[in-house]
């Protein structure tokens, strides 16, 4: 691949951002950095009046003042003319967002998701989703360690943008890139996905962990394992050995497994401590995406006989099937095993 300096000329330069929550409302202050102009679409018509008028986004970004060059909309007519959209709907929500925009989007727009989930119910990866929907679209991933907050702050962070097509790939990292948001290219958009979904429901299960001080030795135990069943699925799924050991898979996972700025992390840190989840929910807006993905991702294991234990104890809690301490002395009477599957995967 062509190597790009952040910044440099593009002919990607307006961006429609799909989606008002934390993570769209900082990739458009990004954006903005950049050195494109932005769009963003929101669900709500508080968040869209609240960041045209004041510049803020006090219920999902807090504490951020935006750039004055993030253009808000509650039309999805008003994305129609982006060069390029960031597609940040939570999963459950992105069917029925991707055909609110279907209408008004040219055939051959990029659109760039940066959504971690697998949807409920079709056990189907993002891609697939908005591929359905967005027949014309051509689909790239946005994926990494990259929390909301820091990136709005332009803290350096660093992503993996898995496009198929490489000259798009490379037209995508000019448009989005700058100097504190370095973005790297990989084909391999099935492990950028299995990555961001599958971290999600293990941090569920790092932050149980740390919820019932079992300690650093449990804690690294339970991400380490975690990521062999990451590791599993995305090979079972076609994805790539190197690519789930990169950013979008264990970056996120180091990330999103160590600390309670995760949605995730702290939602599996109050069920340890015994909380309900119903009641750690209704005190959210924000989104947990493990607890929605955990069932998919446990029916993909399944059909494609891969052995995810971990992913399997947090569905079963999150169900309300098991309660934290059966969830825990299942998982620690487990037989023993060999440490890698033998021979080695390719
Ligand atoms: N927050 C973060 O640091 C990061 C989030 N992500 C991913 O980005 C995606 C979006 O997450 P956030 O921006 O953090 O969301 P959020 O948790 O900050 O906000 C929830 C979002 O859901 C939207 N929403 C609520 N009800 C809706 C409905 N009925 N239809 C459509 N939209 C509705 C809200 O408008 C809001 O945009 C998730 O898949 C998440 O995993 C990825 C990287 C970082
Ligand atoms: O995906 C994220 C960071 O890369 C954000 O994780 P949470 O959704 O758990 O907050």
């Amino acid at each position: 691949m062509a190597t790009n300096t952040p910044g440099e000329a593009t002919r990607l330069q307006h961006i429609g951002v799909i989606g008002g929550g934390a993570w769209g409302t900082a990739l458009a202050q990004s954006a903005c950095r950049a050195g494109r102009k932005v769009t963003l679409w929101a669900y709500e018509f508080e968040t869209v009046a609240e960041i045209n008028d004041h510049r803020t986004n006090r219920v999902y970004l807090p504490g951020v003042a935006l750039d004055p060059g993030i253009r808000a909309t509650a039309k999805a007519k008003d994305i129609a003319a982006a060069d390029a959209l960031l597609f940040v709907a939570p999963s459950q929500f992105s069917r029925a967002v991707a055909s609110e925009i279907a209408p008004h989007l040219p055939s051959g727009t990029p659109v760039v998701i940066c959504t971690k989930g697998v949807e409920q119910g079709t056990n189907a990866f993002m891609s697939e989703v908005v591929h359905e929907v967005l027949p014309g679209a051509k689909i790239a991933v946005l994926s990494g360690p990259s929390f909301a907050g820091e990136v709005a702050r332009s803290l350096p962070t660093a992503l993996t943008l898995a496009c198929p097509d490489e000259a798009l790939g490379a037209e995508l990292t000019a448009a989005l890139a700058h100097r504190t948001f370095r973005v790297y290219w990989t084909d391999d958009v099935t492990a950028a996905q299995v990555g961001g979904a599958v971290k999600n429901v293990l941090a569920i299960a790092a932050g149980i962990v740390e919820g019932r001080k079992f300690g650093a030795n449990a804690h690294a135990a339970m991400v380490t394992r975690g990521f062999a069943e990451l590791v599993r699925l995305g090979r079972a799924l076609g994805g790539r050995f190197e690519t789930l050991t990169g950013l979008s898979g264990l970056g996120d996972l180091i990330l999103t497994a160590s600390s309670v700025q995760s949605r995730n992390m702290s939602l599996g840190l109050a069920l340890g401590q015994g909380r309900l989840l119903s009641e750690i929910l209704g005190q959210r807006k924000s989104v947990s995406e493990g607890v929605h993905s955990a069932g998919a991702v446990v029916a993909l294991a399944a059909k494609h006989g891969v052995e995810m234990p971990i992913c399997e104890a947090v569905h079963s809690v999150v169900k309300g099937e098991t309660s934290v301490d059966d969830a825990i002395d299942a998982l620690l009477s487990r037989p023993l095993r060999a440490e890698v599957d033998f021979p080695p995967a390719q």
